[in-house]
C-alpha cells in the first residue's frame, strides 16, 4: 500500500492489541516500531514479526522519533491519557491515536497534560479483540473485517481523523465516526453490558459441582467465553463508563426480575406462556439486527451444520468439498462434545449459496439436511 498517509508507524504498549496492529500494519508493508514497559512482551512482538524495537541497546536514533507519522497507543485504559500526552510530546509530527475501549477519560486526561498539541489525536477503538491478553495471542487478521470507531474531538486537525480512518482500513478494520461520548454510550450496550453479562453467570459456575460442569455445552460456552477477559483490564473499563453501564444493568434486572415472575406464574394456556414466548421472540429479534460480516445486513449469511467425525483431514476434505461447489465460507465455527468421536461444524455463507451447497455436500456424503 504505497497511498498510506503514513510510512513509520511507534506502536507503544505492545501487547494483544498493539502486537496486533504492528503484524496487520506489517502484512500491509508499512514500517512497525514498537515499545512496551515490559521488556519481555516488547521481545515475543518482535519475534512474532510486529515490528522492530523503538528503543535499541544504543538508544534510539533522534531523527527515527522525528520522523514517526503515526503513533498507535495500545497500553491499559488507565494508563491511555498520560501516555498518549507522552506520545504527542515525544513524536513531533506525528498523529496519535489509541486502541483503548473507552474514548471519553482518556481523551480529558490527554488534555490535562497536552492541551497545546491535542489537535494531533484522535481517538481509536477496534472492535475485535479476544479474552486473552499480551503479544502470543495476537493475530494479524484480528480487525479484518470488524468496525473501528473513530473519535475525533472538536480540536482535531481533519489529516489526523483522515489519518487514523486510513490505520483502520490498512489493517482491514472499516472506519466508523463517532464523538467520544456517543462511542461511550454506544460499547456500553454492546460491549461492555455483555461482559458484565457473561462474568455474571460464569461467578455462578464457581459454586456448582463438577458433576454438573460435565454436562456443559456449547451454549454455555458461548455465554461465559468474554467472562475470562483479564479483570485488571475490565476493571479499569467499566470504571471509566460505570454510569451508562449500571444504567443498563438496571434494565437487565428489572427484565430477569419479571422473567422470574412469569416463570413463577406458569400453568398451561396461561397468560404467563404467551409472555415467556414473547420475550423468547424478542430475544431472536434482537440476534438477527447483529449485522454480519463486513458489516453486512443481518439475515445475508445462514449457518450450515455439517457433523464431522474426529479423524485426521476431515476438516480439509470438508473445506476442499464446499470450495469445489463454489461456495465461499464466510465465518466458520467449531463445537466439539467431549467424549463423543465426532464435532459439529457450522459454515457461515451467503444464504443464496445454500442450497447448491447443501446438495453439493450431501453428493460428497455429508451427513447434511436442508
Ligand atoms: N483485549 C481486548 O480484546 C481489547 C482491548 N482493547 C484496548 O486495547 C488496549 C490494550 O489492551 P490489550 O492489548 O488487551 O492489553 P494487554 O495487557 O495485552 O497489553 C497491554 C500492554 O501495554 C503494556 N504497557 C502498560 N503500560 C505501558 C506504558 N505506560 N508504556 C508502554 N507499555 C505499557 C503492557 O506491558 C502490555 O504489554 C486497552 O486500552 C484496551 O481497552 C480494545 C479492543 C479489544
Ligand atoms: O472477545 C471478544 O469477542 C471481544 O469482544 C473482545 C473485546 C474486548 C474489549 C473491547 O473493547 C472490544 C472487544
Amino acid at each position: 500500500m504505497s497511498d498510506l498517509p503514513f510510512r513509520r508507524v511507534v506502536v507503544i504498549g505492545a501487547g494483544l492489541m498493539g502486537t496486533s496492529v504492528g503484524l496487520a500494519l506489517r502484512r500491509a508493508g508499512v514500517e512497525v516500531f514498537l515499545e512496551d514497559l515490559d521488556p519481555a512482551n516488547l521481545r515475543v512482538a518482535v519475534s512474532l514479526g510486529a515490528g522492530k524495537p523503538l528503543l535499541t541497546d544504543a538508544g534510539t536514533a533522534a531523527e527515527t522519533e522525528a520522523e514517526v507519522d503515526l503513533a498507535v497507543v495500545g497500553v491499559p485504559p488507565a494508563a491511555l491519557g498520560r501516555v498518549i500526552a507522552d506520545a504527542l510530546a515525544r513524536f513531533p509530527a506525528a498523529t496519535v491515536t489509541d486502541l483503548g475501549s473507552v474514548k471519553a477519560a482518556p481523551l480529558t486526561d490527554a488534555g490535562t497534560h497536552a492541551a497545546a498539541s491535542l489537535d494531533r489525536y484522535v481517538g481509536g477503538h477496534p472492535m475485535a479483540g479476544s479474552e486473552h491478553s499480551g503479544p502470543l495471542a495476537a493475530r494479524a487478521d484480528l480487525f479484518d473485517g470488524r468496525a473501528w470507531a473513530v473519535t475525533a474531538h472538536p480540536q482535531s486537525r481533519t489529516d489526523a481523523v483522515e489519518t487514523v480512518e486510513a490505520l483502520a482500513l490498512a489493517c482491514g478494520a472499516f472506519p466508523v465516526r463517532l464523538t467520544p461520548a456517543q462511542h461511550d454510550e454506544r460499547v456500553a450496550l454492546v460491549s461492555h453490558l455483555p461482559q458484565v453479562a457473561s462474568t455474571v453467570v460464569a461467578g455462578m459456575l464457581t459454586g456448582a459441582a463438577e458433576d454438573h460442569l460435565v454436562l456443559a455445552g456449547q451454549g454455555l460456552r458461548d455465554v461465559t467465553r468474554i467472562a475470562g477477559g483479564d479483570p485488571e483490564l475490565w476493571t479499569q473499563i467499566l470504571s471509566a463508563n460505570a454510569e451508562p453501564v449500571a444504567r443498563l444493568l438496571h434494565e437487565v434486572a428489572d427484565k430477569m426480575h419479571q422473567a422470574a415472575l412469569t416463570l413463577e406464574k406458569l400453568e398451561p394456556a396461561s397468560s404467563a406462556v404467551d409472555d415467556l414466548r414473547r420475550s423468547l421472540e424478542r430475544g431472536v429479534t434482537g440476534v438477527g439486527r447483529l449485522p454480519g460480516k463486513h458489516g453486512a445486513r443481518p439475515g445475508v449469511f445462514a449457518a450450515v451444520p455439517v457433523p464431522l467425525p474426529d479423524q485426521p483431514g476431515e476438516l480439509a476434505r470438508l473445506f476442499a468439498d464446499v470450495s469445489a461447489a463454489g461456495v465461499n465460507i464466510e465465518d466458520v465455527r467449531i463445537d466439539h462434545s467431549p467424549g463423543t468421536p465426532a464435532g459439529l461444524v457450522e459454515l457461515s455463507v451467503h444464504q443464496g449459496a445454500v442450497p447448491a451447497l447443501l446438495e453439493a455436500l450431501a453428493r460428497h456424503g455429508w451427513d447434511v439436511h436442508g
